[in-house]
């Protein structure tokens, strides 16, 4: 009997394809314009999208393409990171369930490559499962939801659709937890002078909270859990919320008036680590790296050291291969396989 074709499709949230004006500005145009990420009907949204088209269309693409440029590395690191993830979990997944002829592919919700289209490709290949696997541990409905609405979308226009599942969030899972531990703990290894652990996540406005998006309760339960994995007491680790957008309230408390304030109330030391990243990009390498560090130090701060995100790193690879095994449960797990197969055989 031959198996089912099966993909898994790791996906991040996008980079442009430039460290240009030009395709920071399709890049964004995209982005900003999904209803999940800027909200509001009717005339709230007109006025939207005439503040992006008008204003932030034409200034923002500038200023943010140099800061892409800083971070370039032949591609973005977000794209850069995300290939490399793709390769150590087909090697993994190899290694582990070499039965199974799973392929892992990329995609990308905004830019490319495009999801969209990679589901496209994939039902055009042959494959009749894919497993959706979004790079986000906690479910936000600006981020994991339109990886929903796009399959949701791409269903709607397919007659013959293959079996799609989505991981949802795994903000929780031990293996994840571990694995942010175990990278503080090398960090710490490595540079033994540790200070305050700043957990930073990305926020959201704090309206969408306030109607629902559990995104902030997946952050609080992440960070405690990590906590009490590193054994740190209540006054050695804080989270914060950074990447604010726009006039409105954001999650509170902001990573940069944080900074500010620790180094004001005499915390010389900390350590910053961006749990929502599952791979290091424009948000984590700039913003975190280079213009927190200098909120922090020029409020009197002496150590700043950022702990980089999970990346490829073998912790992140064994938590892909458990999201994978549990996730893909009857389409190719050998243990519910093996057990259908023994219940099959005591029924007859
Ligand atoms: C209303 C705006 C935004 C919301 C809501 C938002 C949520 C959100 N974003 C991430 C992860 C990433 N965001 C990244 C870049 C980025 N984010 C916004 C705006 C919102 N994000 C913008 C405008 C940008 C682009 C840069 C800029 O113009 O400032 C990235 C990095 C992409 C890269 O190429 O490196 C990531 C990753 C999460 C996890 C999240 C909510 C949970
Ligand atoms: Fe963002
Ligand atoms: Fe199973």
């Amino acid at each position: 009997m031959s198996l089912p074709k099966t993909a898994i499709l790791l996906v991040n949230l996008g980079s442009p394809d430039q460290p240009t004006p030009a395709a920071v500005r399709r890049y964004l145009k995209e982005f900003l314009s999904d209803r999940r990420v800027v909200e509001g009907d009717g005339v709230m949204r007109l006025i939207w999208l005439t503040v992006l088209n008008a204003i932030i269309l034409t200034f923002r693409p500038r200023k943010v393409a140099k800061l892409y440029a800083s971070i370039w590395d032949q591609d973005s690191p977000l794209r850069l990171i995300l290939n490399q993830q793709v390769a150590a979990l087909q090697l993994a997944l190899q290694q582990t369930i070499p039965d199974q002829d799973m392929q892992v592919f990329s995609a990308m919700t905004y830019g490319n490559p495009g999801l969209t289209a990679r589901l496209e490709e994939l039902t055009e290949s042959g494959y009749s499962k894919i497993l959706v696997l979004p790079l986000y541990p906690q479910y936000s409905a600006t981020t994991t939801a339109p990886i929903y609405d796009q399959i949701a979308r791409f269903q709607l226009k397919t007659r013959n659709f293959p079996d799609i599942r989505v991981v949802h969030d795994y903000h929780d899972h031990p293996l994840y937890i571990r694995a942010l531990a175990d990278s503080v703990k090398a960090f710490r290894a490595e540079h033994p002078e540790s200070g305050k652990l700043v957990l930073s996540y990305h926020g959201i406005p704090q309206e969408y909270a306030d109607k629902g998006d559990p995104y902030p309760e997946h952050c609080y339960r992440t960070s405690e859990l990590l906590a009490t994995e590193l054994g740190l007491s209540d006054g050695q680790w804080q989270t914060t919320f950074q990447s604010r957008f726009g006039p409105k309230a954001w999650l509170q408390p902001y990573t940069d008036k944080t900074l500010e304030k620790l180094a004001n109330s005499g915390t010389k030391q900390v350590e910053i680590i961006c749990p929502a990243f599952s791979a290091d990009c424009l948000e984590t390498l700039e913003e975190i790296a280079v213009e927190n560090r200098d909120v922090f130090m020029q409020a009197g701060g002496e150590q700043y050291q950022y702990i980089p995100a999970l990346n490829a790193d073998p912790g992140m690879i064994r938590l892909l291969v458990a999201l994978v095994k549990q996730n893909s449960c009857g389409w190719v797990c050998q243990t519910c396989n093996s057990n259908e197969q023994n219940e099959t055989e005591n029924a007859s």
